[in-house]
C-alpha cells in the first residue's frame, strides 16, 4: 500500500451533529487515502460504533483507517493506529497489530523522535505543526527545513500535519512530505458535497 496522498483526521467537536460518517465518506470518495479516527472522549461504547462504521467506510473506498490514541481499539477492529509521545510504545504496538498494520508516531519537531519511532518500527512519522492549527493551537512548531533533514535522513513516509490548507499544502509535499494531514480546512465546511471537493483538490496536489 502507498503512503502517499491527503490524510483525512476527523474531530469529534467539529463534525457533531451526524457530521461524522457523511464527513468521512466525502473525503474518502474525493480521495483521502488514509482516514483517522480521533475522539478524545471516553465513551468506549459509541467510540466503538463510530471505529466500525468507519472502518466500513474505508473499505468500501479502499482506504486505510487509522486510530488515534487507542491500541485496544485498533486490534479489536483489524485497522491502524497512531501514538503520540504519551500515547503507548510503538514497538508495543507493532507487536500487538502485526507486520502488516500501518502505524505512525507523532515526531513534533525533533528527528531524535523518529529515528526512535523508526526503530520502533513505525510505518511513518508524523511532524508538525507546519503552521497555526484551529484544532491545535498549542502543539510544537515545526519548519520546513526540517523536512528537508527528514527526506534524506529517512526512507520511511513522513506525514506533515498542523495548519495544512490547499494554500500551505504544496510547500510541504515540495519539501518531501508523502502525505499532508488535515482537519480544520478539510472538514470545517457547510455540506458533504464541500468536503469532497476540497478532498479532490488536495489529492490533485500529489499526482
Ligand atoms: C498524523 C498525525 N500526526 C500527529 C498527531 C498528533 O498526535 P498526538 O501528539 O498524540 O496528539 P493527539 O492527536 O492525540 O491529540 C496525530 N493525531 N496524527
Ligand atoms: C492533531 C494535531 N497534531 C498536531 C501536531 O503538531 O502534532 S497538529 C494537530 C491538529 C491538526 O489539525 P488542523 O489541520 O486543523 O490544524
Ligand atoms: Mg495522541
Amino acid at each position: 500500500m502507498s503512503l502517499r496522498g491527503l490524510y483525512a483526521i476527523t474531530d469529534t467537536p467539529l463534525l457533531a451533529g451526524g457530521k461524522l460518517l457523511p464527513y468521512a465518506e466525502a473525503a474518502l470518495i474525493g480521495g483521502a487515502r488514509l482516514l483517522q479516527y480521533r475522539d478524545k472522549s471516553a465513551d468506549t461504547v459509541r467510540r466503538f460504533d463510530e471505529a466500525q462504521a468507519l472502518a466500513e467506510l474505508c473499505q468500501r473506498h479502499g482506504a486505510t483507517l487509522i486510530i488515534n490514541d487507542d491500541l485496544e481499539l485498533a486490534a479489536r477492529l483489524g485497522v491502524g493506529l497512531h501514538l503520540g509521545q504519551t500515547d503507548g510504545s510503538l514497538a508495543a504496538a507493532r507487536a500487538r497489530l502485526g507486520a502488516d498494520a500501518v502505524i505512525g508516531g507523532t515526531c513534533h519537531a525533533q528527528l531524535e523522535l523518529a529515528e526512535r519511532a523508526v526503530a520502533e518500527g513505525a510505518s511513518y512519522i508524523a511532524f508538525g505543526r507546519f503552521f497555526n492549527s484551529n484544532t491545535k493551537p498549542g502543539a510544537p512548531a515545526a519548519t520546513v527545513e526540517l523536512l528537508d533533514q527528514a527526506r534524506t535522513r529517512f526512507a520511511q513516509p513522513i506525514v506533515a500535519i498542523g495548519g495544512v490548507t490547499l494554500e500551505t499544502a504544496p510547500g510541504l509535499i515540495a519539501r518531501g512530505a508523502s502525505m499532508v494531514a488535515v482537519i480544520h480546512a478539510l472538514f470545517a465546511a457547510d455540506s458533504a458535497l464541500e468536503v469532497q471537493d476540497r478532498a479532490r483538490a488536495f489529492a490533485a496536489l500529489f499526482d
